[in-house]
């Protein structure tokens, strides 16, 4: 059934002090977080930071990843249903077959899981190789209330190409779950307002903003509009609720107004392939 296609959508993040190496605490935070902020600000979509059930405590990934997303859809498809409520997961450590990924899954609000993604682009400076598989899908893309929308995973934003192959493919809001570091707060910042702007969609981040070995996550989870204006961000370094709306017509007004897409000359790009 197609769903009809709404001009706004309300939101939620939760901005999570994740506890390292912990995914019962997580799980039981992020429970007792819907359950009392869904009912109490009604939004369409809540969205969850990246790896919320074990954190960055990635020697430790072995005890504590999910189960090929057992564990966390038994947690969050039961929510969806109850409160009415799309989620947007968040990745989880989540062990497959051949290794544990860093994956997402988005749950439509009758409880129905309707996309999974691995992160594709594993950091370095975090020495993700040593410890996760990187995905081999392409971006998220999937739809809810009529709208199509994206996924990314932290490290996956300073990747242009993926953002725009999946503004290509119709996405008008792309969504950033991520664990992004203090120390970079600034490349975390510019580089959702360059998205935002080339691919004309808003952009809206949920970041954690607790410390695992010595490494401050920054908060700063930020909404920024098709515009590249920045409509509303949480604080640095603390755990918090942010709401906002979203107006749908203000990217349709940026694509008219600017047609980077219809003006693209794509035979002219030199790309690896
Ligand atoms: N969790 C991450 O992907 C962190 C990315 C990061 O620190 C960076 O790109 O810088």
């Amino acid at each position: 059934m197609l769903a009809e296609r709404v001009k706004g959508l309300k939101y939620l993040i939760y901005q999570m002090d994740v506890e390292p190496a912990n995914p019962e605490k997580n799980r039981q935070k992020v429970k007792d977080w819907i359950e009392k902020q869904v009912p109490l600000h009604q939004p369409d979509t809540i969205i969850l930071p990246e790896m919320w059930n074990t954190g960055y405590a990635l020697d430790q990934l072995d005890d504590g990843a999910d189960d090929d997303g057992k564990e966390t859809l038994e947690l969050l498809q039961p929510l969806a249903k109850k409160h009415g409520v799309h989620i947007i997961g968040g990745s989880v450590a989540n062990r497959r077959n051949d290794g544990i990924y860093n994956s997402s899954m988005i749950i439509r609000n009758d409880g129905e899981l309707i996309h999974e993604y691995d992160k594709v682009h594993l950091v370095p400076m975090l020495d993700e190789h040593k410890f996760l598989q990187g995905g081999q899908a392409g971006g998220a893309i999937f739809e809810l209330d009529g709208i199509k929308m994206g996924l990314v995973i932290c490290y996956d934003l300073r990747f242009p190409e993926l953002m725009r192959s999946i503004a290509l493919q119709g996405a008008e809001v792309i969504h950033v779950v991520a664990q992004w570091p203090e120390s970079r707060r600034t490349h975390w910042r510019y580089l959702q307002h360059a998205r935002a702007i080339e691919n004309e969609c808003y952009v809206i981040s949920a970041n954690s903003a607790g410390i695992c070995n010595d490494t401050q996550f920054a908060g700063e989870s930020l909404v920024i509009e098709p515009n590249g204006d920045l409509v509303v961000e949480g604080s640095p370094k603390k755990e918090e609720t942010i709401q906002f709306t979203i107006d749908l017509d203000k990217v349709k007004d940026m694509r008219e107004r600017i047609p980077v897409f219809s003006d693209r000359v794509p035979n002219l790009y030199k790309m690896d392939q």
